[in-house]
């Protein structure tokens, strides 16, 4: 099953918790690209980790797939577990959330039980919510909040990972306010064009203290200034640019991959 790459088309940080924890308001879509889980039936819960990002995960002791297998075992199930990684590590695309909601959703099909609630999950990690949902959606809260948002226009994505990690936390941390505007209003039913200019009005709360810890985001925004529209997601470092068409978006990928060989580069479809 495919773990999709998590994009934050926005993310405005409207607040911060007692506990630490910040309130978000995001539109939050998915590529078809990603890391892939394989569950087989076994006797013991298993994990086996491949794939060319499987390096980042070395020092992983506790893999969030595993953390997520032990959450759904209620009855001493067992599952073999593959994770094929293709996602970098840290990089703002929600690899290790999506990896633990397609884990999820493999086990519950493996051993014929319900799936978890959003509030029961979110502990696991504030994407794993809406990567539970893998479709495009509001997300609040601190990511417990997942509403479906429908007819976003057809478009392709260039993701851009300048091969630097970025720590979650130390971005929450260098942000100047902490109490900023929500979104608007989420569209439905908008053209490319018109979308592409409503998201230009929303913005990423993240990006600045990002680049600040990370300059090298500014030189992924400039090689992505052929694009339609481009922004970092998440806590960064991948940027992603918006094109009308996956050809479009082939192509940009390609021309960026010649300038910067050593970036990870992908061009992929917004999934429905
Ligand atoms: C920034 C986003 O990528 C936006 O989609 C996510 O909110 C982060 O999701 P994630 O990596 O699954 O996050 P978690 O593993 O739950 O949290 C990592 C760290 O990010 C900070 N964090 C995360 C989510 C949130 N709503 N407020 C926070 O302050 C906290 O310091 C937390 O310790
Ligand atoms: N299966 C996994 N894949 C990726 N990271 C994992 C996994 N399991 C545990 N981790 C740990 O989770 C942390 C966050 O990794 P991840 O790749 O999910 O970050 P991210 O892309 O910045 O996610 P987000 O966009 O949700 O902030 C890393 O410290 C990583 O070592």
């Amino acid at each position: 099953m495919l773990a999709p790459a998590k994009i934050n088309l926005s993310l405005h940080v409207t607040g911060k918790r007692s506990d630490g924890y910040h309130l978000l308001d995001s539109l939050v879509v998915f590529a078809d690209v990603g890391d892939q889980i394989d569950v087989q039936p076994a006797d013991n819960i298993s994990l086996r980790i491949a794939g060319p990002e499987a390096g980042g995960l070395e020092a992983e002791a506790d893999n969030l797939v595993l953390r997520a297998a032990r959450l759904m075992q209620n009855k001493g199930q067992g599952a073999a577990i593959t994770l094929t990684k293709n996602l970098p590590v840290s990089s703002g695309i929600g690899g290790g959330s999506s990896d633990a909601a397609t884990t999820i959703s493999a086990l519950a099909g493996l051993w014929e039980c319900s799936l978890p609630r959003p509030e029961d999950v979110v502990g696991l990690g504030a994407d794993v919510p809406v990567c539970l949902a893998q479709r495009p959606a509001r997300m609040t809260g601190i990511g417990e909040g997942v509403e479906p948002v429908a007819d976003l226009p057809d478009m392709a994505v260039v993701l851009v990972n300048p091969r630097v990690s970025v720590s979650t936390p130390a971005v929450f941390a260098a942000l100047e306010r902490r109490e900023n505007s929500a979104m608007d209003y989420v569209p439905s039913g908008m053209g490319y064009s018109a979308f592409c200019e409503w998201l230009a009005a929303q913005r990423n709360d993240l990006e600045a203290p990002a680049c600040s810890l990370v300059p090298e985001i500014n030189d992924v925004l400039a090689a992505l200034e052929g694009a339609d529209f481009a922004r970092m997601s998440g806590s960064g470092a991948t940027c992603f640019g918006l094109f009308e068409t996956l050809e479009q978006a082939s192509a940009a990928a390609q021309s960026i991959s010649a300038a910067k060989p050593d970036w990870w580069v992908k061009a992929a479809r917004v999934l429905p």
